[in-house]
């Protein structure tokens, strides 16, 4: 599914954080949308799940506008924002069947879909105790989970592994590319850490509320002459 994004700016009083951004995402593609802190990504996924009202551009998703069609924009999207939206007091199946109800989902096919997640995710054992008996990789498997129960085409996924030792921010991304392949999603990951990204990745580089880059790690790198992505992020982003 595409995502086409035109001229989209955003301002938070005076101050200008997102400045006339354009870019595409592919269908069934594994983005990166790679920035340092404060660059705007979270702005931006604010402007796509309409946290935050659109002030400047246009936002199509599979040809259809945010602005004019939200409901059924909306339900093609899934998203993992980067603070927990889980109750902790609540079981791993009791998170999920709230959700699902929010979706619209009877009770009986949302548990239909959850335990379906729950395996897929090497959760199910898990599913009736609650989420704070789980380490900090399981509740970002649940809530990833959570945000497929809808059968989404897009999902979007916040700074996922913050908080997650290396080992488990690994084995979470590698996981997000298995769907991306399995199920054709189009996954957008923004993340201010280089390691998360592959060279053939498509990585879009934010800085200051611009879109710097937009290419595969490969292509960046010999169009700007860096000896790696980190050395042409930095020679792109000052060292920010
Ligand atoms: N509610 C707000 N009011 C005013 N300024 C804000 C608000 N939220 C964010 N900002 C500012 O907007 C800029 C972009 O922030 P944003 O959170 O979108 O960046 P980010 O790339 O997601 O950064 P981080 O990785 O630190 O979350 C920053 O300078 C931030 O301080």
């Amino acid at each position: 599914m595409t995502v086409d994004i035109r001229n989209l700016g955003f301002r938070y009083g005076n101050t200008p954080v997102l400045r006339a951004i354009s870019f595409r995402l592919d269908p069934g593609r594994f983005h990166a949308l790679l920035g340092p802190n404060g660059a705007g990504k979270s702005t931006l996924f604010g402007l796509l799940t309409r946290l935050l009202a659109l002030q400047q551009g246009e936002i199509r998703i599979a040809g259809t506008s945010l602005a004019r069609h939200p409901a059924a924009v909306m339900g093609q999207i899934g998203v993992v924002f980067q603070h927990s939206a889980l109750d902790p007091d609540l079981t791993v199946r009791q998170n999920l069947a709230y959700h699902a109800a929010l979706q619209g989902l009877s009770r009986r096919e949302a548990r239909r879909r959850g335990d379906r997640e729950l395996a897929r995710f090497g959760l199910l054992e898990r599913a009736n105790e609650r989420v704070r008996q789980l380490n900090g990789g399981h509740r970002r498997r649940l809530e990833i989970a959570r945000a497929l129960l809808h059968r989404p085409s897009l999902l979007l996924l916040d700074e996922a592994t913050v908080g997650l030792d290396p080992a488990s921010r690994a084995a979470l991304n590698s996981h997000v590319r298995d769907l991306c392949r399995e199920r054709a999603l189009t996954v957008l990951w923004a993340t201010h850490l280089i390691e998360e990204i592959r060279p053939e990745d498509r990585v879009l580089i934010l800085h200051r509320g611009r879109l710097r880059a937009d290419g595969t790690g490969q292509a960046l790198c010999r169009a700007l002459g860096g000896r790696d992505l980190a050395d042409t992020f930095r020679t792109l982003t000052g060292g920010d």
